[in-house]
């Protein structure tokens, strides 16, 4: 069979299952020192692999491999549907706003979700338990829109409040109450979140975007957190209803990313610019 790089990299990755990450590199480096492989094979290891070969699980080897291959396979600016691709521009996209822009953004996006909230839950038949709704809502990451001051004017108003907390990396998210004074303790990726024991089911979900289509696809980190949680629900009947928070500069076109099955769609997207309602 000739070689090629799609052919080495799957066999690479089945080797990295089996052995270990760095056992592939050196098959890797071997096969590059003895002619039956381009220079280039080596020059596209990634970043992260290079720096600490012998300690990178092989899963995550593997998942760095695809991941650096994709971005560097994609054209910049066009639609493409490789999940590090598309995460790779829309983290792009976000780092090119200027504080000014992120700063007047999530102010507008606040705005929007003070006007429409109340009614988007009323559209979407969500009442809360004894018509008293809990909204979740999460604490920003760098880039991400800013919505804390409006989370307090809310908690000032008695509406209930909680955030989200990465117990386990492959479970789904629980939520916890939250309100102004509530102890924040950093938990996994670095993120301040709620400390204690008492898990709520919120019934207004507002979703952390890092893309979006205006059919209510919804791109993330990729831990798959929402999808688990949402499915979960979904499973269990507990009604509730979402809310994507995004910047307008990460809508996407409709055939720029090929969703998933376990996807779940958004109900209904909020971005600087306003509500955006999926035609279903
Ligand atoms: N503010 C906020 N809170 C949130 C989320 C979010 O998107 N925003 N989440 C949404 O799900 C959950 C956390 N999910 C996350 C998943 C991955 C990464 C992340 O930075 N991943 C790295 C890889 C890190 C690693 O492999 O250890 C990356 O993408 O480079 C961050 C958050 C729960 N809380
Ligand atoms: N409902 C689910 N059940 C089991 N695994 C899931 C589910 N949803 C997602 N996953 C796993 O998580 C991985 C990442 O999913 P995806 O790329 O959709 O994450 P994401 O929506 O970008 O992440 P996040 O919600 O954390 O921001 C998937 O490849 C899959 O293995």
């Amino acid at each position: 069979m000739p070689w090629s790089w799609s052919h080495w990299r799957a066999s690479a990755a089945r080797r990295a299952d089996t052995t270990s990450a760095y056992c592939a590199w050196a098959a890797a480096v071997w096969a590059w020192a003895s002619g039956a492989a381009p220079r280039l094979a080596t020059a596209r290891m990634p970043a992260a692999a290079r720096r600490k070969p012998c300690k990178i699980r092989a899963e995550k080897m593997r998942i760095l491999m695809n991941e650096e291959q994709e971005r560097k396979e994609v054209p910049s600016g066009k639609a493409q549907d490789t999940p590090g691709g598309i995460r790779h521009r829309l983290r792009s996209a976000r780092a090119a706003l200027g504080e000014h822009e992120r700063r007047s953004g999530s102010a507008a996006i606040m705005a929007h979700l003070r006007a429409g909230l109340k009614a988007h839950a009323a559209r979407a038949g969500v009442t809360g338990t004894s018509g008293a709704v809990r909204i979740a809502a999460f604490w920003p990451m760098p880039g991400e829109p800013d919505l804390r001051e409006l989370l307090a004017e809310w908690a000032g108003h008695g509406i209930a409040l909680a955030l989200p907390r990465v117990e386990r990396r492959d479970a789904p998210l629980v939520f916890l109450p939250w309100h102004p004074g509530s102890t924040l303790r950093t938990g996994a990726y670095g993120i301040l979140e709620p400390d204690g024991t008492q898990y709520v089911r919120p019934d207004i979900v507002l979703v952390p975007t890092l893309g979006y289509t205006l059919s209510g696809g919804r791109v993330g980190y990729g831990g798959g957190y929402y999808d688990r949680t949402l499915g979960l629900w979904r499973r269990e009947r507990h009604p509730h209803t979402t809310v994507g928070i995004a910047w307008r500069a990460s809508r996407l076109d409709e055939d720029a990313y090929a969703f998933a099955p376990h996807d779940m769609p958004l109900d209904a997207v909020v971005d600087e610019e306003g509500w955006h309602y999926p035609a279903r």
